[in-house]
């Protein structure tokens, strides 16, 4: 089942041109969008949020399409955690976590009890709730990063976008925020988790399907064990690699980039 179809969207945004991107994105499986910086993996995922619209073409979402959506029923759809430029709000992370209750209020409505439990099982899962006293900007990247996180699972959506969710951390909690949503994944079936990546042998590892974007344009998109090879490194980053598999996971070893003046 699908739970993500875009069909031969096309967009411009400056010099930048999204170009006849259709992808299926599976249901209730966590799916990783890989590509080199500039490839256009943010800009998809806005498009799929309604953050930026198409000129052309089309995103279906649960076999509807995006414009027949009411707004209050599409942020209790999907939630997009996006790469983060902003200053950290003056507020509490519980109070940042609550906001993620918010399509599912009306303005003023207070805080109910499901509301409440549902902070509280993200900031468990998140591990944030050691701090859900503490103002935003007096944790580290990470912590902030983690508890931007909680936000957006309390908004307890089927569709969850991550632009770059492991940015700021180290490995560890890298490794952390993938078990998280891979235990999501599994305790919660019908949650559909598509997620911007860098990492690509964490993509391989928790990831079931990868799209590999290059100049606005969809490259591949396949399992991380059947796509993942040195034609595709070459291809896409423009780099030679050896990838050998441990386990039935990839292991990628860099060897040198194979032009200085290309990438996207
Ligand atoms: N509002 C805008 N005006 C002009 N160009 C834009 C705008 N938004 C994005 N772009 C350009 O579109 C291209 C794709 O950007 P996007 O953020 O989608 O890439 P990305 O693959 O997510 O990159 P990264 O891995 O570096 O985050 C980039 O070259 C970017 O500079």
């Amino acid at each position: 089942m699908t739970a993500i179809r875009t069909k031969h969207i096309e967009l411009h945004v400056g010099a930048f041109h999204l170009n006849n991107i259709s992808i299926s994105i599976p249901r209730g499986k966590i799916t990783a969008i890989v590509g080199p910086n500039g490839s256009g993996k943010s800009t998809l995922l806005k498009v799929i949020s309604t953050l930026l619209h198409a000129n052309k073409g089309e995103v279906v979402l649960h076999n509807k399409p995006i414009t027949a959506y009411r707004p209050i029923e599409l942020a209790q759809t999907v939630a997009m955690l996006t790469q983060s430029s902003q200053p950290p709000p003056d507020m509490t992370v519980r109070e940042l976590i609550s906001y993620g209750r918010s399509p599912h209020k009306r303005l003023f409505d207070r805080m109910t009890a499901e509301d409440e439990r549902h902070v509280e099982w993200a900031l468990n899962v998140t591990g944030t709730k050691k701090h859900e006293n503490r103002m935003i900007h007096t944790l580290s990247g990470g912590e902030q990063q983690k508890a931007r996180i909680a936000m957006i699972l309390a908004q307890q959506t089927n569709i969850i976008l991550l632009d770059e969710p492991t940015t700021f951390l180290d490995i560890a909690h890298q490794l952390d925020v993938m078990e998280m949503l891979q235990k999501i994944n599994q305790e919660y079936p019908a949650v559909t988790v598509v997620s911007v990546l860098h990492d690509l042998q964490q993509a391989a590892n928790y990831c079931h399907h990868m799209i590999a974007m290059k100049s606005g344009a969809i490259h591949t998109a396949g399992a991380p064990k059947q796509i993942l090879n040195p034609q595709l490194l070459k291809d896409v980053y423009n780099i030679e690699a050896k990838v050998t598999f441990e386990d039935d996971y990839p292991v990628i070893i860099p060897i040198k980039t194979l032009e200085a003046s290309r990438r996207n």
